[in-house]
């Protein structure tokens, strides 16, 4: 029954069954490899139902490129409808990823975005933040005396305090209070957001909550780590910047504070605690340390391509000082292999839904306004007929035959989108590339990671990605580089 095709909404579709409609046909953990494999048949734009809700799913380069730049503005709404979970989480989308796309939206990001990236010195910024945490995670790798350990504490607690320096100017340790709280709510923001997460049956019947569901009771209590986290925060930020560059606080929670007492700003508190609790804490940490791990899993077994980064890295930086972004220019090899690894994890392999807001035409096919529309970046990234050996981890497909970097322009490049891209594309771009390019450059500059006791498999078709972030269990071995001369 389920392979018939028939014409809802003009879309092509395969049939579901009565009330459940595709929900037993598309795998739970994996459904980008679901889609995958049904644009094979049904083309780059397709429907699919679960339950009661509908999605559309976009596939192709040419129909991700359409919707989401050439059409970007029409493309710019988030869905709404259905997401009662993130309702309670979000105080009604008052944070920049879920938000209208409406002026509310575009004030608060681009207060963000002007702190991270602070224009002029942005990148000087990141580094300084960056540095110290580098340091402290390169003698974690030392003090393991070459034994196999399990790298993802360390490169969680790692990429937290980026993030915390960017928002508070401090870093913390594992025992502080707010770092507790910040692990705790990040674990449970990835177990209950899932699509098919904790909670989702009151996303399809939200009057459970009238009936003590458990559930309800985990969504409360994470709302209420939110609110702790935001008076820590507050709590924090009244003290004086610790980075205080000549007389301007750089910390990204004053600049919020400033925006909410400007004229007509229409901002609220509960807009700053969305934001800072769940567009830079959460998204900002769960996204990079996620794409780290899996670049460790995979390092760890890609020695040609170590043996490549480590000739690089001694050319270009030696061993005496520490790697800095100015250093990227002349160091395509580090740049190839950090956008191979964008595209071979693609730890957002569905994107985030977006929501036409009026009808709009996308390869030829009418996607109806108030649509929720996914964006297979998966599929874009590991497209057989485009990409050669999509599940091999190759940095040379970004490498012209001189060695250079391939510009922007190039087919390959223009075939990953790992942040989106349009008016909704990630807030952390520029952040997070910078962050995984020192910290990739600076482990080959110091050592040769090799697999560990607890191995796990690292093809993407076999990744752990499913609840959004998880990611699987394994070891690595960081064996100390004889440093040269
Ligand atoms: C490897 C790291 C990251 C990846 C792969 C990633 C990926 C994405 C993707 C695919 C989207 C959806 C774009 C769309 O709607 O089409 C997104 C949105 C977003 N990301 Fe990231 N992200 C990363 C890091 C970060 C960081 C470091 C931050 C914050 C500091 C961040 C904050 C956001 C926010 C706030 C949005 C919503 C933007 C909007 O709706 O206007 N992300 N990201």
């Amino acid at each position: 029954m389920w392979t018939k095709r028939g014409a809802r909404k003009q879309l092509p579709h395969y049939r579901g069954w009565p009330v459940l409609g595709n929900l037993f046909q598309v795998r739970k953990e994996r459904p980008e490899l679901t889609f995958t494999e049904w644009a094979k048949d049904l083309g780059p734009v397709f429907s699919v139902k679960m339950l009661h809700q509908e999605f559309v799913v976009l596939s192709s380069s040419d129909a991700i490129y359409e919707a989401l730049v050439k059409k970007g503005n029409s493309f710019s709404g988030r869905p709404q409808k259905n997401s009662f979970r993130l309702a309670e989480m979000t105080d009604n989308f008052l944070n920049i990823f879920n938000s209208p796309a409406n002026s509310t939206w575009r004030k608060l990001k681009k207060v963000c975005h002007k702190k991270i990236k602070m224009y002029d010195t942005g990148l000087q910024r990141i580094e300084d933040i960056s540095t110290g945490m580098i340091k402290n995670l390169l003698e974690v790798f030392q003090s393991t005396n070459q034994k196999s350990f399990y790298p993802k504490e360390v490169i969680y607690n790692t990429v937290m305090n980026t993030i915390m320096s960017l928002v508070l100017g401090k870093t913390y340790s594992t025992e502080d209070e707010i770092f507790k709280k910040l692990v705790q709510f990040d674990q449970g923001m990835i177990k209950t957001f899932a699509t098919t997460g904790r909670g989702a049956e009151l996303d399809i019947f939200p009057w459970l909550r009238f009936f003590r569901s458990k559930n309800y009771k985990v969504i409360q209590d994470l709302v209420e780590l939110r609110n702790q986290i935001w008076e820590l925060i507050k709590e924090e930020s009244s003290e004086e910047d610790p980075l205080l560059q000549g007389d301007e606080d750089v910390r990204l929670v004053r600049a919020l504070r400033e925006a909410l007492v400007e004229e007509d700003c229409k901002l609220t508190e509960e807009h700053l605690r969305a934001v800072a609790t769940l567009d830079i804490v959460f998204a900002g940490t769960a996204t990079t340390s996620h794409t780290l791990c899996i670049y460790l899993n995979v390092i760890s077994k890609h020695p040609n391509v170590q043996a490549k980064l480590q000739g690089e890295v001694d050319a270009i930086v030696g061993s005496e000082r520490m790697v800095s972004l100015t250093d990227k220019e002349n160091m395509p090899y580090t740049q190839a292999t950090l956008l191979e690894l964008l595209r071979y994890s693609s730890v957002a392999p569905l994107g985030a839904a977006h929501m036409p807001l009026e009808d709009t035409v996308i390869q030829g096919r009418t996607i109806p306004a108030g649509s929720s529309v996914l964006i297979n970046l998966y599929h874009l990234h590991h497209d057989e007929e485009f990409w050669k050996n999509p599940f091999e981890f190759e940095p040379e497909r970004f490498l012209d035959e001189d060695g250079g970097l391939v510009s922007a322009s190039h087919p390959n490049r223009r075939h990953i989108m790992p942040f989106g891209a349009g008016p909704r594309v990630c807030l952390g771009e520029v952040l997070a590339k910078s962050r995984m390019f020192l910290i990739i450059a600076s482990l080959a500059q110091k050592f040769e990671i090799l697999p560990g006791d607890i191995s796990a498999p690292c093809d993407p078709r076999l990744l752990e990605h499913g609840s959004l972030l998880s990611s699987a269990e394994f070891e690595i071995v960081a064996k100390e580089r004889k440093q040269i001369n």
